[in-house]
This record gives structure tokens, C-alpha cells and sequence, in this order.
């Protein structure tokens, strides 16, 4: 008999603000993704607990009754962590961690320690490795400004200092080694990039969740991990996808988020490098989800990061399926219809005026619905890059329906 593994989730609380920026509805949509986050890294929220500030207060972040009904919570509840939507300061962290006398976690750690529970190849290890310890490098400082302060300055400079100028300098060395480490591994991988020849290359791009990898099963009939949590991608896969006898690449790729670590932009560039290089992007949206044009905003912010902001996209709404729009009572006179009503063929009609006809698509990747309009749409798009390529075979790419018989 198989054992059952039984998965023991951490009691957590998380905390948020609203501030000017950020309106009650926003917060709480960040707090249900903050929500998600947790529960993907193992953890079980509890409680939610929200404040009104115009800023942060700098030494805890919330303000001192808030924190005192925290931590009331955290006694009476056995919590055993905290986690805050926004990154914290390493003092605020430190502080907050001696008063609250638990883990105390941010977004930032948090989507990091997803990150490095998920990684499985040595070159995602070392990417995840390299944005852990940048993480960590300006909190150790902080660290020594805490005890600093808590012991004062005369006297101190012995032991103390050397003990975290060394941590430091460990820190220091360990990120360079992992810098050179991932500069070679770079190497080959832009060599191995190089051998793929001329094919176009097309690349799945998206929020995390989305369905890029269901797709790309779709596609390549290859078999991609994909579980209803976030970040189950994190290494690149590239297939060989053949439509009515026109080859070409796609490749899977990471997810994206908002408040996404730029520490972990920043060493996921050559995973990223997939997306740079690609000719052709599909921007993967899961419609059914009530923030996805937030999403969308959020992706192509991720993309003009990374400089591929100009290139041929086509628009991939997802999980149809799944999406209802809010009920709209036309009785209500109090009430405006707004796009959270649309159906989908509203949707539909937006889309295509946006980005054009031929660049937005509705499909449900998982019911197969509009999965033949979809691959002809990604065929044109690649026949379009490929004809402009190649203009010498032109002939052997007819358009879309002309062919439409020859199954291959
Ligand atoms: N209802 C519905 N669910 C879908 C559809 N497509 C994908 N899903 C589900 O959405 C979840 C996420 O799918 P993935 O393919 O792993 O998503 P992803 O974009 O690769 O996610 P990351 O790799 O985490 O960025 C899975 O539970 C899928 O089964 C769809 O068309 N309809
Ligand atoms: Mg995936």
C-alpha cells in the first residue's frame, strides 16, 4: 500500500496596509495572492490582519496597537509565522522579529523560498542561490547597525564587528563564486541556443498560473509539471512544435508576479534570455481570474525590464472555461456596469480592437475550446517571421486554411 505523506501546513498570519496607493480592494486582492504564495510555500494563513497608514511606520512597519493585537493573536494561536505584503527594511525585520518572538517573513522572502524549494536543476539552484544571498547582504549590515545601536559604539568594535565583517565577506565571496558559476553555465546555454539553427522561435510568457505549461503539453505533447500553484515552472523548456508542417521552437517559461524580487529578475536573466531572443511572444492571461488585467499590466512591465516589449505578441486568454463575469442587475439603478460584467464576446470585441483581430485568442487549454483558431493564429504569426526570414520557401507555407485538410 502506498503511504500517504502528510503535509503539515504552518499556522501564518499575514499583514497588510492601506495606504494611499493601495485602496482596501487592492489590498485585499494582494492579500489573496499573498494568501496563494503562502499556502504554495506550506503555509496556512490564519488570520489577515490589515491597517490604514499614509506609510509604513519605519521601525515596524504597522502601528504599535496593531502590532500589540498581533501579537496577542500569535500567543493565543500558536502562530508560528508572520508575513507582510511589502518588503520590510532589515531593521524593521529585526525589530519586528524581537517583538513578535516568531519567524517573520515579507513577500520578497517568501517568493524566494518558493523559488528554492522549487528549483530542481543545478542551474536554477544556483540563479535561486545567487538572489537568496543578495537578499541577504544588505540585512546582514543591518544586523550590525541593530547591535550597534543595542550596545553602543564604544567598545564594540571588537569581536562583533569582525564576526559580521566576516559573514559579510563570506556572503561577498559566495555571490561572486555563484555569479562565475552562472556565467559559464550562460555560456553553454547561449551556445546551445546558437545550435537550434534558424528556426523561429516562439515563447510562452505570462503571470504565474496561467497555463503556460498545460499549453505547452498541449502543443508539443511533451509533458511539463503543472500544478494548480504558483511558480511550478522555473526552468526553461524548449520544444520543437510542428503545425501543418511548419517547425519551430517554444519554449516554456517562468512566471511572473507582481513585486517580483528584482533580485530574482535580475538572476533569472538567462532564464529570461529565452523570452529575449524569442521572435515571436504568447502572453498567456487566465481570464477567469478577477485581476488579470492587473496581470497583464504586470507582465509587460516584467517585459520592458527585460527590453522585449516590441516584439510580434499574441494575446492567449485562457481558461474560458472557468470565467464568469459578475452578476449585473440591470434593476439596480445604483449599480454601474463595469468590465467586471463583460461576457466573454465583450471581452472579445476589447481585445481584438486593442491589439488587432489576429492577436487575441479565447481558448481553454485543459476543455480543448478554440484550440484549432489558436493554432492557426500561432501559424500565421510564425509564417509571418518565417516568410520574412526565408523568403525563398515561401511557397511551402501557404497560409492557415489553404491546408487545412493536410493534417499533420
Ligand atoms: N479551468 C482551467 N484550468 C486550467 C486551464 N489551463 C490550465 N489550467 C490549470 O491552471 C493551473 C496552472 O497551470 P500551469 O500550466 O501549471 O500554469 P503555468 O502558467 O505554467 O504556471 P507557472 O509555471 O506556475 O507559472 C493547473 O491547475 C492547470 O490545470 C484551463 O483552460 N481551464
Ligand atoms: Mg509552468
Amino acid at each position: 500500500m502506498l503511504e500517504q505523506e502528510e503535509i503539515i501546513y504552518e499556522k501564518t498570519v499575514i499583514v497588510g496596509l492601506i495606504t494611499q496607493q493601495q485602496s482596501e480592494d487592492k489590498l485585499q486582492e494582494y492579500l489573496d495572492e499573498l494568501e496563494f504564495l503562502t499556502y504554495t510555500a506550506g503555509g496556512e494563513v490564519v488570520k489577515r490582519f490589515t491597517q490604514k497608514l499614509e506609510k509604513p511606520n519605519p521601525k515596524t512597519f504597522v502601528g504599535t496597537g496593531k502590532l500589540e493585537q498581533i501579537e496577542l493573536f500569535i500567543k493565543e494561536n500558536d502562530v508560528s509565522t508572520v508575513i507582510f505584503d511589502d518588503e520590510l527594511s532589515p531593521a524593521q525585520q529585526n525589530n519586528l522579529s524581537k517583538m513578535l518572538d516568531c519567524k517573520v517573513l515579507d513577500r520578497t522572502n517568501l517568493i524566494l523560498d518558493i523559488f528554492a524549494q522549487r528549483a530542481q536543476t543545478s542551474y536554477a539552484r544556483t540563479q535561486v542561490e545567487l538572489a537568496q544571498f543578495e537578499y541577504l547582504l544588505p540585512r546582514l549590515t543591518g544586523m550590525w547597525t541593530h547591535l550597534e545601536r543595542q550596545r553602543g559604539g564604544i567598545g564594540m568594535r571588537g569581536p562583533g564587528e569582525t564576526e559580521i565583517e566576516t559573514d559579510r565577506r563570506i556572503v561577498r565571496d559566495r555571490i561572486a563564486l555563484l555569479k562565475d558559476k552562472l556565467k559559464k553555465i550562460d555560456r553553454q546555454m547561449a551556445v546551445q541556443r546558437s545550435n537550434r539553427g534558424a528556426m523561429v522561435r516562439a515563447a510562452l510568457v505570462g503571470y504565474t498560473n496561467v497555463g503556460k505549461s498545460t499549453l505547452m503539453n498541449m502543443m508539443g505533447k511533451s509533458e511539463v509539471f503543472v500544478e494548480n500553484k504558483l511558480f511550478a515552472t522555473l526552468d526553461t523548456t524548449v520544444r520543437k512544435v510542428v503545425i501543418k508542417n511548419l517547425p519551430f521552437l517554444l519554449a516554456d517559461t517562468v512566471g511572473f508576479i507582481r513585486k517580483l524580487p528584482t533580485q530574482l529578475v535580475e538572476s533569472f536573466k538567462s532564464t529570461l534570455d529565452e523570452v529575449r531572443e524569442a521572435d515571436l511572444l504568447l502572453h498567456v492571461v487566465d481570464i477567469s481570474h478577477p485581476d488579470f488585467e492587473d496581470h497583464i499590466e504586470a507582465v509587460n512591465q516584467i517585459l520592458k525590464e527585460i527590453e522585449s516589449d516590441d516584439k510580434p505578441t499574441l494575446m492567449i486568454f485562457n481558461k474560458i472555461d472557468t470565467y464568469s463575469p459578475e452578476h449585473y442587475d440591470e434593476e439596480d439603478l445604483m449599480q454601474e456596469r463595469t468590465s467586471k460584467h463583460y461576457s466573454i464576446g465583450e471581452w472579445k470585441k476589447t481585445w481584438m480592437n486593442k491589439v488587432g483581430e489576429n492577436n487575441a485568442i479565447f481558448i481553454s487549454a485543459v476543455e480543448k475550446e478554440n484550440i484549432e483558431e489558436f493554432r492557426a493564429k500561432v501559424y500565421e504569426a510564425v509564417r509571418e517571421i518565417h516568410i520574412t526570414r526565408f523568403p525563398y520557401n515561401h511557397f511551402l507555407y501557404p497560409e492557415y486554411d489553404q491546408n487545412m485538410n493536410d493534417e499533420s
